[in-house]
């Protein structure tokens, strides 16, 4: 590279730099915990480009913890294994023998894949799940889901344990039961749990689209409470966004700060959300 290419790109990184700077302020010391789900991991480079960006914001004094979900690579799995699978109202119906293979895709293939790609990055990522240190404990949802559990008893000790040792926790959405059972959790409903028991500054829910869309198509890019319980009592908030704004919603009411869902394959869209003046996707507040 030539001198004047090199100091047009430190020039670029400079700037680019000082109107970051009053974001990095803000959010020195603050927890965001930010839920990759299975459709936005895609490619090897989008989880490189994700892995980075976690790196950066802990280099800059974040205290990120990453909630992944894998529907798509549990389904891959059930598939080989041909075990049969459906859904209702978002939930995966779990019996015994899908529960198993839920903790050792999500425990194992999916969660050591992320730890992986954050320590290529020179970041220091752990594995867990909610059944780590108690971290999550849970109860059944509802007997007709079998083993789908709901959180209900948060202890986050370890997590801030973690962020004292530099460490980035990386967590897969399974928890035990009083009785020693495994429940499989809805990834949103696992972030929104661990956003609400760290009460974080921000929770970060990363999907396949661009962020909370109006009835015209259009990506809504600040949104209170009040108007999405509208939107979604008129059905424009359907689907599998259903879950997320709910999650964000419970997520408010218990101390969370801010939600934003957005597109976690845009790239450095965790960046672009934290540190610059427009953010990305929607930023969901209280009323
Ligand atoms: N108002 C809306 N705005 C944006 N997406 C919506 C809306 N209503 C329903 N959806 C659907 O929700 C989907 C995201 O949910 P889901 O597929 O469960 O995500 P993930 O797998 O990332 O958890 C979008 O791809 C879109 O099809
Ligand atoms: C109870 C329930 O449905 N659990 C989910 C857990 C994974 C998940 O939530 O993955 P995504 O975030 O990629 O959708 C499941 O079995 O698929």
């Amino acid at each position: 590279m030539k001198a004047q290419d090199m100091n047009r790109d430190w020039i670029a990184t400079a700037a680019t730099l000082n109107s970051a700077l009053p974001y990095l302020q803000r959010y020195d010391g603050a927890v965001v915990v930010i839920k990759l789900g299975g459709h936005a991991m895609g490619s090897d480079e989008a989880m490189e480009s994700f892995a980075r960006d976690v790196v950066l914001m802990r280099q800059v004094g974040v205290n990120p913890v990453v909630v992944h979900g894998g529907g798509p690579m549990i389904n891959a799995m059930l598939d080989k294994l041909d075990i049969q699978s459906e859904f209702v109202n978002g939930k995966r119906v779990t019996d015994k023998a899908t529960v198993e293979v839920v903790e050792m895709v999500l425990s194992g293939l999916v969660n050591k894949r992320i730890v992986q790609a954050i320590n290529a990055q020179g970041g220091m990522a752990v594995g867990l799940s909610g059944k780590d240190a108690h971290l999550m404990v849970c109860e059944q949802t509802d007997s007709s889901l079998g083993f789908v559990g709901s959180p209900s008893e948060m202890n986050p000790k370890i997590l801030n344990d973690l962020f004292s040792h530099d460490v980035i926790p990386v967590i897969a959405p399974l928890g035990a039961g009083a009785n020693g059972e495994t429940f499989n959790v809805n990834g949103d409903t696992a972030a929104g749990a661990i956003a609400s028991a760290l009460k974080a500054d921000r929770l970060l829910l990363l999907t396949d689209v661009s962020g909370v869309k109006n009835a015209a198509g259009d990506v809504v890019t600040e949104l209170k409470a009040g108007q999405i319980r509208e939107m979604t009592s008129e059905g424009t908030i359907a689907g599998g966004m259903i879950p997320k704004t709910e999650t964000a919603l419970d997520a408010l009411h218990s101390g969370v700060r801010a939600v934003v869902i957005l597109d976690g394959r845009a790239p450095n869209a965790v960046l672009l959300e934290l540190f610059t003046e427009h953010g990305a996707g929607s930023l969901i507040r209280p009323d």
